[in-house]
């Protein structure tokens, strides 16, 4: 079940061709795991990777990790065996790829009934559709496939990714109108810390809820990016303390640090530290 306290920093794609792989996610401090039947598997490989991630499902042992399972597209010859599948495999949620309309969607609720769908966000018609497909009621997240996206605008790699800010503009706008959680897109770079730390920041500052990654080497510079920093549950305690102090005295605007705090402020507060004590219990086990 999907909350909006839960957090959702660290999103692992795992082959599910590599029961190594799988094996190891156990084991990683990750908030939740896309297990991949589409690009990360080969043609020849997806009937075999299919069946053993139902039995390695089955059996368990993810724990608190959101368990979502990537399909291939229905238009391809994999995609309604992939769905049927999925319907019956112990995971949470179905992730589908390159959705470009609402349709999309009903369509593959056809086969899996009313299981929590994903949806990847990576197409130039996906992204004008966006809030219509946020809108969806089956509809609780959205992941950015940022390579896919990269190659359909053929756009070139910028640090900074200014080729692809309006279309992740236009998904967070999309996601937060309707309540869906809001993944960003991998950094491919999986060895470069510095650069995903400096990705992960901008998209913590954008509005993610978390980033994708491809690699266990991502998860720590990941988890920490997107969690409250010590200075940002201090600087949270002490707006709801003065906020509270002023509200017992008939006031409606408190101060800290030279800046007003509003009951908005002390809302976004409240949430920063409900997501801190989530983070803390989850580590705690
Ligand atoms: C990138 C990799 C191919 C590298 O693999 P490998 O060379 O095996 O890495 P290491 O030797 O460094 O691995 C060390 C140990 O970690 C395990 N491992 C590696 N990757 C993962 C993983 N993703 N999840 C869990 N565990 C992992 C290895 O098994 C080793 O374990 P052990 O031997 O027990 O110590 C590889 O990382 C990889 O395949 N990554 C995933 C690639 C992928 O999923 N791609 C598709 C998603 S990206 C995408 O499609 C986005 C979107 O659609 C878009 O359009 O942007
Ligand atoms: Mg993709």
């Amino acid at each position: 079940m999907v909350s909006s306290a839960r957090p959702y920093r660290s999103v692992l794609y795992i082959p599910g061709s590599k029961p190594r792989a799988l094996e190891k996610a156990k084991t990683l401090p990750v908030d939740a795991i896309i297990f991949d039947l589409e690009d990360a598997v080969t043609g020849e490989e997806k009937a075999n990777a299919r069946a053993l991630l139902a039995e390695t499902l089955a059996q368990g042992g993810y724990g608190p990790r959101l368990r979502i399972v990537r399909i291939n597209g229905l238009d391809t010859e994999w995609g309604r065996a992939d769905a049927e599948a999925a319907r019956d495999m112990e995971a949470d949620v179905i992730l589908l790829p390159k959705v470009g309309r609402p349709e999309d969607v009903d369509a593959l609720a056809e086969i899996t009934g009313d299981r929590p769908i994903w949806a990847m966000m990576e197409t130039p018609q996906g992204m004008l559709n966006a809030a219509a497909i946020a809108a969806h009621p089956l509809i609780t997240g959205f992941v950015l496939g940022t390579n896919d996206l990269a190659k359909e605008l053929n756009t070139r790699f910028r640090a900074d990714r200014a080729p692809l800010v309006t279309s992740l503009g236009l998904c967070l706008l999309a996601a937060k109108a309707h309540d869906v959680i809001v993944i960003d897109g991998v950094y491919n770079a999986f060895k470069d810390d510095e650069g995903l730390k400096r990705e992960c920041d901008q998209g913590r500052d954008m509005g993610f809820d978390g980033k994708s990654l491809i690699h266990p080497a991502q998860v720590e510079v990941t988890n920490t990016a997107f969690a409250p920093s010590p200075e940002e549950i201090d600087l949270a305690r002490r707006q709801i303390a003065a906020f509270e102090e002023i509200e017992a005295q008939g006031q409606g605007v408190a101060v800290v640090d030279g800046k007003i705090v509003e009951n908005l402020h002390v809302a976004t507060a409240r949430e920063l530290l409900a997501k801190a004590e989530m983070i803390e219990a989850l580590q705690a086990g």
